[in-house]
């Protein structure tokens, strides 16, 4: 409660303020770095509500831009650490979050800074930590695949992506959605969209739908396996030419003319017609697979 009222600095979440803003600083946005910033309060509210946050819980927001997002992120949770790349918004984001001081600005570029230290750093104290951001779309999927992939002590993940991305990391097997990042996300993840996002909600409009994401981080995967690296590997396999049957496209990555006829009792081991495509099997089946297989490629 003390928080909440001693923080200064006046809501930025409009076109108006956000321009203003802008100007004063002599600011050019850079299209480069995905410097869509949001200027609707009722997204906001969306994407923080999302995240169930309390003053016990820490936020790593990637990106603050000019800070909207951080504002409100700050209003509730203890601590709010942000990752900014452009070194031109660290003055404006000091003036946007002045007051409030469990507020933390890293100047950096989110996929080179190592996160399991700043997590023991900032976070030692909070009962769970939740990553909230407006992605910079030009590297949405490297940076949700580091957060997943170190896997850090997260409650959840909740980020404005752009739609497309967000069908694929919720779809289910058997369309086109379907691919290696629904089975990357899905493994450490349940999936959820939380709202479609039109364009104009954004300060510079970007040309692609959004969607708001929320990936509740797992306890357990869905699946026990022996060799997680490899059942990546033999899921990456599958996708590679996805018109091709899951048989052709493990011929090609793990067998030669020669030993392929190997194959097909694997797959029959596995439960899985040689015919199928790798866009209709689930995890579930990629997991038995991927057992057979290594047990398979070991004997030989
Ligand atoms: C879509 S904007 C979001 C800005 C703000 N959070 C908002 O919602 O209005 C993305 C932000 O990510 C920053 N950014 C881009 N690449 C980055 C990187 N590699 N590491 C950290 N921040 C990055 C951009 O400078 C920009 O501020």
């Amino acid at each position: 409660m003390e928080r909440m009222k001693q923080h200064n600095a006046e809501d930025i979440a409009s076109p108006k303020r956000t321009k203003e803003l802008l100007q004063r600083h002599g600011l050019v946005l850079k299209k480069s770095l995905g410097q869509n910033f949001l200027v609707d309060p009722n997204i906001l509210h969306k994407i923080v509500s999302a995240a169930e946050l309390d003053a016990g819980k820490g936020v790593l927001e990637i990106g603050p831009g000019i800070g909207a997002l951080t504002q409100q992120l700050a209003k509730l949770a203890g601590r709010v650490v942000a990752i900014e790349i452009d070194q031109r918004l660290l003055p404006l984001l000091q003036e946007t979050l002045e007051g409030y001081s469990h507020a933390s600005v890293i100047h950096g570029d989110v996929l080179k800074v190592e996160l399991r230290p700043l997590f023991e750093e900032y976070f030692a104290s909070v009962s769970g930590v939740s990553v909230v951001a407006n992605l910079p779309y030009y590297i949405t999927t490297p940076i949700i695949m580091k957060l997943l992939e170190e896997k850090l002590p997260l409650d959840n993940i909740v980020v404005m992506i752009q739609k497309e991305v967000a069908d694929r990391m919720s779809a289910k097997p058997g369309g086109k959605d379907y691919g290696s990042l629904s089975i990357a996300v899905q493994y450490y993840c349940e999936p959820e969209i939380v709202t479609i996002v039109p364009h104009t909600v954004f300060v510079p409009q970007p040309n692609v739908d959004s969607a708001v994401i929320k990936l509740k981080v797992r306890k357990q995967p869905p699946v026990q396996l022996e060799d997680e690296a490899f059942f990546f590997e033999v899921v990456q396999a599958s996708f590679v030419q996805r018109r091709k049957t899951i048989y052709n496209n493990l011929a090609s990555r793990f067998f030669t003319k020669e030993t392929k006829a190997q194959l097909e009792p694997i797959l029959q081991q596995a439960g899985i017609e040689p015919s199928r495509r790798g866009e209709t099997l689930s995890i579930q089946e990629y997991a038995e697979l991927s057992r057979a297989l290594a047990e398979a490629l070991a004997r030989s």
